[in-house]
């Protein structure tokens, strides 16, 4: 039997608002993310992508709105209670433990998956061995997963800047999540480091991982997305194929200025 695409709706929010102050940063945004995606979220500087990251991963809470993940009521929840839900996210300023070491890094998000946590790690029982033997392995094969097991052993401050961007990938992948939102991972990175990542993002969802993205790259955005949103001024303007989404008016105006190329 020929495969049928079936589409199973992993995220969905509507009616969410955030201001700060008078500053109305989410208006009414409504969206929803089907199982097996990538997603993307463009706009022009200040819109409020990073704001809806920080909705959607428990660090903002919002004013109005719902917010759903598999059906689990997320509005206004927790940020550990979002990770152990299934969403993990990277940032846009690289947020690393800069002196630990790339795979201690990858082991601390491990932790979310864990009985012994991150306590159980510091102060190592006899019980807690064998799970830190488990995560260990579990850390390293996320580091060559991302392309980096080489590094395992580096202080994470001493990876290159393309480097420092797969680490907060395999961080956030050892939460085992089923979506993974990315806040400009091809930030600073140059056109061979940016191909890469664009094929490590295919393997990712390849690999069952949902993918909502936020980049600057439209290109990137274009040839990666399956569906593109638009935000400018806190409201999203636009949202379909990238083919639809370059084309549509508004959007040229409000972010890619004259040419849609
Ligand atoms: N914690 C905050 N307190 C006050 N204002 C904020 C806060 N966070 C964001 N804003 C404001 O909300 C608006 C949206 O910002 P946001 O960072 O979400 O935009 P963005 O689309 O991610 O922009 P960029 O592409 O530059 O990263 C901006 O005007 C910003 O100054």
């Amino acid at each position: 039997m020929a495969n049928q695409a079936k589409t199973e709706l992993l995220l969905e929010i509507t009616g969410i608002h955030k201001r700060f102050g008078g500053l109305h940063a989410l208006n009414d945004v409504a969206l929803s993310i089907n199982k097996g995606e990538i997603y993307g979220l463009i706009g022009p500087n200040g819109a409020g992508k990073t704001t809806l990251f920080n909705v959607l991963t428990g660090l903002y809470q919002p004013d109005e709105g719902k917010f759903t993940f598999k059906g689990i009521d997320l509005f206004r929840q927790k940020p550990n209670v979002v990770v152990e839900s299934g969403i993990a996210r990277t940032f846009q300023n690289i947020r690393l433990f800069h002196n630990m070491t790339a795979l201690e890094n990858v082991m601390v998000g491990r932790h979310v998956r864990t009985k012994a946590g991150v306590i159980g790690a510091v102060f190592r029982n006899p019980g807690t061995k064998a799970e830190e033997a488990a995560i260990r392995a579990r850390s390293l094969a996320l580091l060559d997963y991302v392309g980096i097991r080489k590094h395992a052993e580096e202080h994470a401050k001493n990876l290159s800047y393309g480097d420092q961007r797969r680490l907060e990938i395999a961080r956030a992948l050892a939460t085992d999540p089923q979506l993974l939102a990315l806040d400009e991972p091809a930030a600073g990175m140059n056109g061979k480091e940016t191909d890469d990542l664009k094929r490590l993002m295919e393997k990712i969802r390849a690999d069952g991982v949902t993918i909502l993205l936020i980049e600057h790259d439209v290109k990137l955005m274009m040839g990666l997305c399956d569906r593109i949103a638009v935000l400018d001024y806190g409201k999203k303007i636009a949202e379909g194929v990238p083919e639809v989404v370059k084309n549509d008016p508004r959007v040229i105006e409000a972010y890619l200025g004259a040419t849609p190329d």
